[in-house]
């Protein structure tokens, strides 16, 4: 195996080609190895193989061209075309369950595929963020299968992806990276593998350590954020702009609070700190508040909106309401768990019509102009770059009233002739 990953002879296989496995099916290909993409979405295969990628990411689509062409990268919803590869990459979602439990339905099967396809001696990786103990469970899963010892017969890592969407191509080739072997021989033939295309530091550890230090880090984010967004709230209390009084916190050379806002959204941050306490004994109190106070901040928005209604007399079941962004974040197109579609979801039923526009997400208005005619209010809700440059002098005058309300800080100074409020701007 050590000689075929050097040679670029091992063949692999990714399981699952969404925002993470493309790019590392990508980057595979790139490096050399023949990569077959697995996926059970027949729509995305067939436009994986037309070159054409289905997510938004700067840079993807000549990449993609690039290794379709050469073949070194062929898209496939058939598991006989997976069969007896030397390692298989598993890159599958592992989204919450509507009482906030992992759902590893789509791990399990993709592992049983790989079972069902795989030889002795394979390596398999999980890519997938997964809570403690998952990795190792799923090794037995495949022994029940197969009747191959695991470490034995075959070798298994949990390689927990670290990447920013936005600036996935960098980060996969600079971020170091952590490999949690099932045992440390597992561990080594990976770095192997990873070591062909990435530059980062390489970290090699058991699978249960890489696995609780990946939802670490974004729980580290997201109670980060929550205690910025309680600052948010208190600056409400006291009449001043949570954002000076941030920057100001933040000159401090041992301080550096996150950015406040209207919600934490994706595919990651809102399940990974569920993930991380779900398998142990006890509760923890902090991880889950911070959950709790970021869901919290749609209704700060609803509550900011309401609030400037009144102030211009107009009942909110009167009001046409304009949501300019339905994205988690900022130049991306992923809406998972976006705080716009809660926001949305939160007032609906309160307003007379709600609107949306993003140019990033099909099914929304087709333009700008068109989502905010006749509009009483506008919220902005996703940072995209180019909200930060409109005109709102000129979009105002297709308003029938003037309410704004920023979301996510992209206003610096409240446009003349609206009522403004934002996020965390007790004072403008
Ligand atoms: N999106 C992100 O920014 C990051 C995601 N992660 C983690 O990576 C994992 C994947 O996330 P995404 O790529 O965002 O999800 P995604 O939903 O974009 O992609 C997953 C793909 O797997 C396919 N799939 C599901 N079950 C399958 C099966 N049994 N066989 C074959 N294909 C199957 C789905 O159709 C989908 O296209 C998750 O665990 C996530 O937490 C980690 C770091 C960053
Ligand atoms: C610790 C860390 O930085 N994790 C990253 C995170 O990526 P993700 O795309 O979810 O980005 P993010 O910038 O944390 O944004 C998540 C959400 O949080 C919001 N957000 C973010 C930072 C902030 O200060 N305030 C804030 O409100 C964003 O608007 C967004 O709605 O989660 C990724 C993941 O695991 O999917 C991970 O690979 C990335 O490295």
């Amino acid at each position: 195996m050590r000689d075929r990953i050097e040679k670029r002879m091992a063949e692999i296989a990714v399981i699952g080609l969404g925002y993470i496995g493309l790019p590392t099916a990508i980057m595979f290909a790139n490096a050399g190895f023949n990569v077959t993409g697995y996926e059970i979405r027949k729509d995305v295969v067939e436009r994986i193989n037309s070159g054409k990628a289905h997510i938004v990411e700067p840079d993807i689509d000549d990449l993609l061209r690039k290794v379709i062409e050469s073949g070194k990268l062929r898209a496939t919803s058939n598991p006989a075309d997976i069969r007896e590869k030397d390692v298989y990459i598993i890159c599958v979602q592992t989204p919450l369950r509507e009482d906030r439990t992992p759902n590893l339905t789509y791990l399990e099967s993709a592992v049983e595929t790989v079972a069902k396809a795989m030889k002795p001696g394979a390596l398999i990786v999980i890519e997938s963020t997964i809570p403690p103990l998952t990795t190792v469970r799923m090794a037995e899963f495949i022994e029940e299968l197969t009747g191959l010892k695991p470490g034995r017969d075959f070798y298994m890592v949990h390689a927990p992806e670290r990447v920013m969407p936005g600036r996935i191509f960098r980060e996969l080739v600079y971020n170091s990276r952590i490999l949690g072997g099932i045992t440390p021989e597992s561990a080594e033939i990976a770095e192997r593998l990873y070591r062909s295309f990435v530059k980062g530091q390489v970290f090699r550890t058991k699978s249960t350590v890489s696995e609780v230090v990946k939802l670490m880090e974004n729980t580290f984010r997201d109670v980060n954020i929550a205690l910025a967004n309680e600052f948010a709230y208190l600056a409400h209390q006291y009449g001043i702009n949570v954002f000076e009084a941030i920057e100001l916190a933040n000159s401090h050379p041992r301080v550096k609070i996150h950015v406040p806002g209207i919600g934490v959204g994706g595919h990651c941050l809102p399940k990974d700190p569920h993930l991380l306490v779900w398998p142990a004994r006890d509760d923890f109190g902090l991880i889950r508040l911070a959950r709790e106070i970021n869901d919290g901040m749609p209704l700060l928005a609803k509550d900011l909106l309401f609030e400037a209604l009144r102030t211009i007399n107009l009942p909110p079941e009167k009001a046409v309401v304009a949501v300019l962004g339905l994205a988690y974040k900022g130049d991306s197109d992923d809406t998972r768990n976006s705080p716009a579609s809660a926001f949305v979801e939160a007032i609906v039923d309160d307003v007379a019509e709600v609107r949306t526009y993003d140019p990033f997400v099909e099914g929304t208005h087709g333009s700008l102009e068109e989502a905010l005619r006749g509009a009483d209010a506008v919220v902005i809700a996703t940072d995209h770059t180019v909200f930060r440059s409109l005109d709102w002098e000129t979009l105002g005058k297709l308003m029938r009233n003037r309410v704004l309300i920023d979301g996510r800080h992209v206003v610096e100074m409240p446009p003349e002739g609206f009522v403004f409020k934002g996020v965390g701007r007790g004072e403008y």
